[in-house]
């Protein structure tokens, strides 16, 4: 694997709780670069980028968006270190912060593929737009955003165009879905696998058949790992918690598949808030996951 680049994105402001800011340095201080020392990566760190969480508190009456300008700053600042990274060689790993991070992490990878994969391990479909979202939350929006669909000022980061294709984009855990969201899903004809579907179909096959399907039309694939992908009794510091979730060992074994595949291009493990934690312990799991992403084999 290329040399590790990571990089924090402390946004909280594009959800309502505080303390997202803080997951990208409990990621750190939850063993990570023990984690990788052992795998004999190498890495370098840039630590955070500069969020201005504290001046966002506005919701803009126009649009139904909370705090659009700063989210769309920390987009912009976001995908040009990320691209930077690559440009470098580099395989950035990412650490968040809230989802909408992914506006700025996904339009700094894209810059390097023409045909960019996601896969976007989530309890939710980030698919609203300000038209649909009953919350006017921007990290549920994260994913239309990519597609190009939303506002300006968020599909126009680095490039005015849509980051990547619907049929190059595949959900897997999905298992709260808004209204609107549904309709556009169908609409665009994205690819999910529900939870119920991992539960049918099971972890080994949704992710091959994902990884199949990505590797004969994608020049890349980038993961997008939700937390909150997992059941809460594993991940109870994140803000957006659902039932019925994914297991830590189907999850594992999900990201040891991606490992394997050798197609993954740059990866960010989101929505970690040590504020809503206990013992660090969604912080801790999330380190064990990227190790799995990563390399690290039980025996
Ligand atoms: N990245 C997340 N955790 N997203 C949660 C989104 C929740 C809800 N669908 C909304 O739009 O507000
Ligand atoms: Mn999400
Ligand atoms: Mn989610």
């Amino acid at each position: 694997m290329n040399k590790l680049g990571i990089l924090g994105v402390p946004i909280t402001i594009g959800q309502p709780n505080k303390g997202a800011d803080l997951g990208p340095d409990a990621i750190r201080h939850a063993g990570l670069y023990t984690v990788l020392q052992n795998l004999n990566a190498s890495y370098q760190d840039y630590g955070n980028v500069q969020i201005k969480n504290e001046e966002a508190n506005q919701i803009d009456q126009a649009t139904n968006l909370k705090n659009l300008n700063e989210v769309a700053a920390a987009s912009e600042l976001t995908a040009n270190k990320v691209s930077e990274m690559i440009q470098e060689g580099q395989f950035p790993l990412l650490l968040g912060g809230d989802h909408s991070m992914a506006i700025g992490t996904i339009a700094g990878v894209q810059q390097h593929y023409e045909n960019l994969g996601v896969i976007w391990y989530d309890a939710h479909a980030d698919f609203n737009t300000e038209e649909t979202s009953p919350s006017g939350n921007i990290h549920g929006m994260s994913l239309a955003v990519n597609l190009g669909m939303g506002h300006e000022k968020l599909t126009s980061i680095l490039q005015n165009e849509p980051k990547i294709k619907p049929e190059n984009v595949i959900i897997i855990g999905a298992r709260s879905i808004d209204s609107g969201e549904r309709e556009l899903i169908k609409e665009k004809g994205i690819k999910v696998y529900t939870a119920h579907e991992v539960e049918q179909q099971g972890i080994e096959s949704v992710i091959k058949e994902s990884l199949n399907y990505l590797t004969a039309r994608t020049d890349g694939i980038h993961l997008s790992f939700d937390v909150d992908s997992l059941d809460p009794i594993y991940v109870p510091g994140t803000g957006t918690p659902v039932e019925g979730g994914l297991s830590v060992r189907e999850s594992h074994y999900a990201l040891r598949l991606l490992n394997e595949s050798e197609k993954i291009v740059s990866a960010e493990f989101v929505e970690v808030n040590p504020l809503l934690d206990e013992r660090n312990q969604t912080a801790k799991r999330t380190v064990e996951l990227i190790g799995s992403l990563l390399g690290e084999r039980y025996i």
